[in-house]
Formats: C-alpha cells, structure tokens, sequence
C-alpha cells in the first residue's frame, strides 16, 4: 500500500522505574491516560491503516479504554507483550503478518506507549522521509550536552565521548515488515541487546536514517517525567502544535 503504514505500540512494560500504583502507560494525563494521548496521534492519521498494541498477558486496564475511548475504532488490535520490549515488538510485527495477513513490504511504524508527546507534524516528518526508505528511519535528536563515559567500576570520569554525530533516539522508528520481523529475530536469536528497532536493524547490516524531531517528543520513565509531559502537552493544547 503506497504511503500507508501499521503502527506497532509495545505497552506491555510495568514501568517499574516510575515507582507508581499501575503501569505508567495507564496513569493519567491531562484528562486522559497515557496511552490514549500517545493512541490519538496515530487514530486519525490518513496514512495509518491500523495499531497493534502490545499488551501484558492479564492485563487490567486495556478492556477499561476498548469499551470508552476505542469503542469506536475498528482498527485497534492487540498482540501479547513479551519479556522484554524487542519481544514485544516481535510478537506484534508476527501479529500483522500472520493473523492479519499484511503484506512483508509495508511499512511499520514502533512508538512506546510510554511517548504520549509526539506531535503531528514530526510523525509527517518520519513518513515522509522514511518510506521510501529500505534501511528504515527513527525519529532522534541531537545530543546538546557534553556525554561523559563512566569508568567501569567507580563513578568517576573516564573520558569524554566525541559529541558530533552523537543523537538521542526517540520513536517511532520505522521499517518494512518483513525486514523488520527478520532483523528482531535475528538479533534475539543471537542474543544481541535490542534496545530500539534500529538497532536490530543495525545489527543486520541496515543503517537506519536519523529524522532530526522535536525534544519534546519525551519517554516517560521516572516520575518527573510526568510533569513534564504535562507542561508539553498543555502548550501544546494552547498553540495546536500537536494537531497540525
Ligand atoms: N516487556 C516490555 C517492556 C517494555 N514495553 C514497552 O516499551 C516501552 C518503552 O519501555 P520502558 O520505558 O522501558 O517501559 P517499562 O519497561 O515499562 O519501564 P521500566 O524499565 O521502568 O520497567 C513502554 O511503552 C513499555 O510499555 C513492552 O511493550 N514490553
Ligand atoms: C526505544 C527507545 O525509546 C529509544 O530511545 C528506548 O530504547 C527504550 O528503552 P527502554 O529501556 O525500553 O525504555
């Protein structure tokens, strides 16, 4: 499908690092939860075909937004999360490709539950600069401060990292499916650290591009963040950045 994409949300994480009573994809957010923000970018998106959320196996809290806000939506599926991210990632991609059938060329779109701050505008960005991209695309910023590397076994200095060239990547990061789906399974297969798409990809020889997005595109992970998002969200709201 020329200029469509699936989207693929790993939510199956329990956020343990945000130290709060419910997984953070679940807490509330400005009027709703987090994941329904980070949902509602793609919902309504021309391109976007369909999501497969990536939920944990009992998880409590999913059936409480298909019988509200996803009542509605026909094109919402779910996939069981794995142990780690990349495994749920894989589960979804396998969802899309043998229950649903899609085709291996088209492409995908991962975003972690967790970034309910994307914006309209840097999802555009990615798409157009990463479809007709065979090596795949990820949003990311670069770095603006200077990045130290920590001696091994104390918390000292070692050195200073060369700043040029180095990036923050954020999500979504896209693919073809079937490139991706190999990639993963390669790289779990060799048991290889798989922190993002991109490097499963890197790890199968690809070399992603880097789509320079706005840093305000935050993951959610201690709690501080959560006010954060707050803030970007609220201005957001105010200036209509985020539905451009
Ligand atoms: N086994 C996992 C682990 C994480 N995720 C998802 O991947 C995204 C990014 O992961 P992270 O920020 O690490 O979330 P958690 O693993 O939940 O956080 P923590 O490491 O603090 O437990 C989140 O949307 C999370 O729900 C997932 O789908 N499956
Ligand atoms: C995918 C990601 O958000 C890109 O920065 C990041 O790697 C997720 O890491 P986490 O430890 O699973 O939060």
């Amino acid at each position: 499908m020329l200029n469509k994409c699936w989207v693929v949300i790993p939510a199956a994480g329990v956020g343990a690092r945000m130290q709060a009573d419910r997984p953070k994809q679940y807490l509330p957010l400005v009027g709703k939860t987090v994941i329904e923000h980070t949902l509602a970018c793609f919902l309504e998106h021309p391109a976007v075909v369909g999501i497969v959320v990536a939920i944990s196996e009992g998880d409590p809290y999913w059936a409480e937004l298909t019988a509200t806000t996803l009542s509605e939506w026909e094109n919402v599926y779910t996939a069981p999360g794995g142990r780690e991210r990349a495994d749920s990632v894989l589960n979804a991609l396998d969802y899309l490709a043998n229950t649903l059938q899609v085709n291996a060329d088209t492409s995908v779109l991962v975003h972690d539950a967790a970034r309910p701050c994307l914006s309209r505008p840097d999802v555009d960005k990615l798409l157009a600069e990463g479809m007709e991209e065979t090596a795949g695309a990820i949003l990311a910023v670069p770095v603006r401060d200077t990045m130290k590397r920590a001696q091994l076994d104390t918390q000292r200095i070692a050195h200073t990292e060369e700043r040029n060239g180095l990036w923050h990547a954020l999500t979504p990061q896209m693919a073809r499916l079937g490139v991706l789906q190999d990639a993963l399974t390669h790289a779990l297969q060799m048991g290889l650290s798989v922190t993002d798409e991109a490097s499963a990809l890197e790890q199968f020889g690809l070399h992603p591009i880097l789509v320079e997005g706005d840093a305000r595109n935050i993951k959610i992970t201690r709690p501080a963040d959560l006010a954060l998002a707050t803030f970007f969200l609220m201005e957001a709201a105010n200036t209509s950045h985020f539905t451009q």
